[in-house]
């Protein structure tokens, strides 16, 4: 018998995006963004109010109306999520790969109380009996903290305060033991004093369960104490990536350290705003998209689009840190 190399074969990441493009019209939303997840990692999705992030969460769902997608998103055992047909990707919700959202209070329905919601996904996914998963949706709102839990299951979604709509988003998406899950910044819409909770919550749930997660946020020093890895987008095209540490500590590109300084600086009155805005998706010049903008910027910078390269600063190439630019700092 012919032996295969198996044994010592790298793990293959659970999520491959590549080349990932989204069109609105002429515009062009997405840039052949490329990232990996590996299994049990939480990537962060950065970048300021319109970069793409929450485009790219809702393409893997494959939930983007009226627009075209290209590129790809191998999913491991599945195959390329973005070719899949409508009623695979229906199957694949919720079992692998779910979603909670920036505003649970919308997302949940209004008409039905949150134990008929958690029970009926856990009824359809599982096909677990009206005992069983009542049973279940009881033990995953206690996982998720949300006391009495028994009682709970019968309030409707406006009988509960943000953050606990929020908990019961966390027990849905949780609640048939996907691989992946999107956080599509889901305390936006919380109070500043519960959000830190519910992020911790669904690290620690995510982690609990041996799934992946990439998680979007405005917050570059959040993404950097909670998630493993970080990837920077701007207008539509990631402009740096690698370990959660790298990226804050050793960045290389300026929009970064605008955005880290944005956080860091924040309430200071010497804050500096980046000057000139971001330019708009349907005439987004041929170069550097934040070369408008860039305090670093050479005039190769207007004219031609840098790629991503290594950064190879950092333990001897061992770390995947990227940067586009052709004036890194
Ligand atoms: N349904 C839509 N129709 C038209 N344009 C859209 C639609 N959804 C998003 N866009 C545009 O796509 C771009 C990216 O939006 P997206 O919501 O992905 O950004 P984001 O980084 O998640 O921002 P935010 O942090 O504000 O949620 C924006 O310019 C936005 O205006």
């Amino acid at each position: 018998m012919t032996g295969t190399p198996t044994l010592n074969a790298a793990p293959q990441p659970l999520l491959i995006v590549d080349d990932l493009s989204v069109h609105r019209g002429a515009a062009k939303i997405l840039d052949r963004v490329k990232l990996t997840v590996e299994k049990g990692e939480t990537l962060a999705l950065v970048g300021e109010s319109g970069a793409g992030k929450s485009t790219i969460a809702t393409a893997l769902m494959g939930l983007l109306t009226g627009a075209k997608v290209e590129g790809h998103a191998e999913l491991e055992g599945t195959g390329d999520l973005l070719s899949l047909p409508s009623k695979q990707l229906v199957k694949l919700r919720g079992q692998r790969i779910s979603m909670i959202f920036q505003d649970a209070g919308a997302a949940l329905n209004p008409a039905y109380t949150v134990g008929r919601q958690l029970i009926s996904a856990l009824r359809r996914n599982l096909g677990l009996s009206r005992r069983d998963a009542r049973e279940r949706a009881i033990d995953l709102f206690s996982s998720v903290g949300i006391n009495d839990a028994e009682a709970r299951l019968s309030a409707f979604p406006h009988q509960l305060s943000g953050g606990m709509q929020q908990r019961v988003m966390v027990a849905i998406a949780l609640a048939c033991n996907p691989d992946l899950l999107l956080a599509d910044e889901p305390t936006s819409a919380l109070d500043v004093t519960i959000q830190a909770q519910i992020v911790r919550l669904i690290l620690s749930q995510t982690r609990a369960r041996g799934a992946s997660c990439i998680f979007v946020l405005h917050d570059l020093a959040l993404a950097s104490q909670s998630c493993d890895r970080i990837v920077v987008l701007y207008a539509g095209q990631v402009v740096e990536c690698g370990p959660a540490r790298d990226v804050l500590e050793r960045h290389r590109h300026p929009y970064t350290r605008q955005l880290k300084s944005c956080v860091l600086e924040i309430g200071r009155q010497d804050l500096e705003a980046p000057e000139g805005t971001v330019p708009s998706h349907d005439s987004m010049p041929p170069g550097c998209r934040f070369a408008t903008r860039c305090p670093r910027a050479l005039p190769r910078c207007a004219a031609e689009m840098p790629p991503l390269t290594p950064a190879c600063d950092d333990r001897d190439g061992a770390s995947d840190h990227a940067f586009a630019c052709w004036n890194p700092e």
